[in-house]
This record gives C-alpha cells, sequence and structure tokens, in this order.
C-alpha cells in the first residue's frame, strides 16, 4: 500500500521523497547502455511501438511539440522532422546523464535547427500555459513520484485541443501472454541487465515498476480525473504496451 507520504519504488515502498533520488540513480547508471539494452530487450520492437505512437500523435509541419521523459531521444528526433524548420520541438527529462547522451545522439544524427533540451521534473513543467500542440511521454510516466500532479502540468501546458500521447507499458490482455512475458520480465532481463550494463537491479527495478503501473482502465480514469477529453487507449503487443491519447477541451 502507498499513501501520501510513501509510494512505490519497484516493489519497495518508499518515503515519496525519495523516489525521484532512486529513479534518479537508475537512469543515471544505465544512460550509457540504454539504446542498446532497448533493441536488445525488446528484439527492436519499442521501435514500432514508437512509430505508431508518431502516427496516432498528428503532428505536422509548424507545431510546437514537448517530448518529456524523452530520454536519448527516439520520439524527439522524429517529430523534429515532421515540424520543420518553422516548427519546435522541446526534449525535456529530468536526468542530466539521459539528456547529455540523448542530446549528443541527435546532434551526431544531424538533428539540430528547430531542437532544444531542457532538464525537467514532469510534475511541474516550466513552459507557459497553452502553449504545445501534442506532448509526448514514452515509458516515462512509470518513474514519476505524483502522477496526477504530472498530468495536470501537462493539461496546463498544452493548448486547447493540443493532444497528450502516453506510451507506456501495460497489463498483458491474454493471460498466457502474461505468465511468458513475467518470466521473461524476472529471469532474463536482469540477468541481461548484468551481463551488457553491468547493472541486474535497475532492470529488476524496471520489471517491478511495470507492475506496480496503472492498468489501461486506471489510466484512462486517472487522464479523464485531471481534465483531459476524448481519452482511449490502444493496445500493442497483446498490452504488453498500451498508448493512451487525450485531448485538451
Ligand atoms: C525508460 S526512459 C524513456 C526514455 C524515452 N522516452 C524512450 O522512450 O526511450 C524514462 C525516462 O524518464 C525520465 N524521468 C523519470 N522521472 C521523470 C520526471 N519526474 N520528469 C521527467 N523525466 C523523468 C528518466 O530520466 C528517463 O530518461
Amino acid at each position: 500500500m502507498s499513501d501520501d507520504k510513501t509510494t512505490h519504488f519497484g516493489y519497495r515502498n518508499v518515503d515519496s521523497k525519495e523516489k525521484a533520488g532512486l529513479v534518479a540513480g537508475v537512469f543515471h547508471s544505465v544512460a550509457g547502455k540504454y539504446d542498446l539494452m532497448n533493441d536488445l530487450m525488446s528484439g527492436g520492437v519499442h521501435r514500432l511501438w514508437k512509430r505508431f505512437t508518431i502516427e496516432l500523435s498528428g503532428v505536422r509541419r509548424g507545431n510546437r511539440v514537448l517530448d518529456i521523459a524523452g530520454g536519448t531521444g527516439d520520439l524527439a528526433a522524429k517529430f523534429s522532422r515532421l515540424v520543420g524548420p518553422e516548427g519546435q520541438v522541446i526534449l525535456a527529462d529530468i536526468n542530466s546523464s539521459m539528456l547529455e547522451v540523448g542530446r549528443e545522439k541527435l546532434t551526431d544524427h544531424g538533428v539540430v535547427g528547430n531542437i532544444e533540451y531542457v532538464q525537467a521534473d514532469a510534475e511541474c513543467l516550466p513552459f507557459p500555459d497553452n502553449h504545445f500542440d501534442c506532448i509526448t511521454i514514452a515509458f516515462g510516466l512509470r518513474n514519476v513520484t505524483d502522477k496526477d500532479k504530472a498530468l495536470a502540468s501537462m493539461l496546463r501546458v498544452l493548448k486547447p485541443g493540443g493532444r497528450l500521447l502516453i506510451l507506456e507499458f501495460s497489463k498483458p490482455v491474454n493471460p498466457v501472454v502474461e505468465k511468458l512475458y513475467d518470466r521473461y520480465s524476472f529471469d532474463i532481463l536482469p540477468r541481461m541487465g548484468q551481463l551488457v550494463a553491468n547493472d541486474a537491479d535497475s532492470y529488476r527495478y524496471l520489471a517491478e515498476s511495470i507492475r506496480m503501473h496503472p492498468d489501461q482502465d486506471t489510466l484512462k480514469g486517472m487522464m479523464e480525473g485531471v481534465g483531459f477529453a476524448e481519452v482511449r487507449y490502444h493496445n500493442l503487443t497483446a498490452g504488453v504496451v498500451a498508448v493512451h491519447r487525450g485531448i485538451k477541451p
């Protein structure tokens, strides 16, 4: 159980004030191997999940887009190309190591000119009201301590009619898939993390944090609770991952 003063860090119950520091430790540790591990862990399928999210975003030339918890910049790079020189993309992340890896990667790939990097906490976004056409947060929300506060902050900085897309691990819809997925997550992932990134604990946290994250309908209710309209979700890979989309009224 958790209350206002305590929260989950994976399966551990911790003081709410402690969680951001613990999450920071995970991402400082994995930043250098983050992209490689993503490809290995998902067999490259995370690229398809991200492509689907981009397609659902409806982002066009000239739009202003915020990618929160943007990490190493997969979504931001694609948005930068879509919005063109008259648009703007902000890659925001709370973690300086992840931002640094993202900035270097995107600059090396020639993604420059319409992109900015901002160190920011999803719970208190440092942007004006009604500012963005689209906000994305991919595999980030489950790491945030106060998710309702973060969702309200996203609603505030979106323009009316603007879209929020949340790409996140979710609850498999099929019990057989769920069982296989549990085996994979708890037996194989931490070993892979140890072998490749010399860090089993961070990948154990990954598996645990996914299990503690709200399921599809709970997250939909949370989005509606802070004021998003027309909230729908799409299950991908049998619900291992879901994309939620909501509109600012
Ligand atoms: C699993 S990575 C996802 C990176 C990228 N979006 C992707 O899909 O590959 C999670 C990211 O969330 C960031 N993060 C965690 N808590 C955050 C917060 N409160 N505000 C902003 N970013 C946060 C971490 O620093 C990390 O870069």
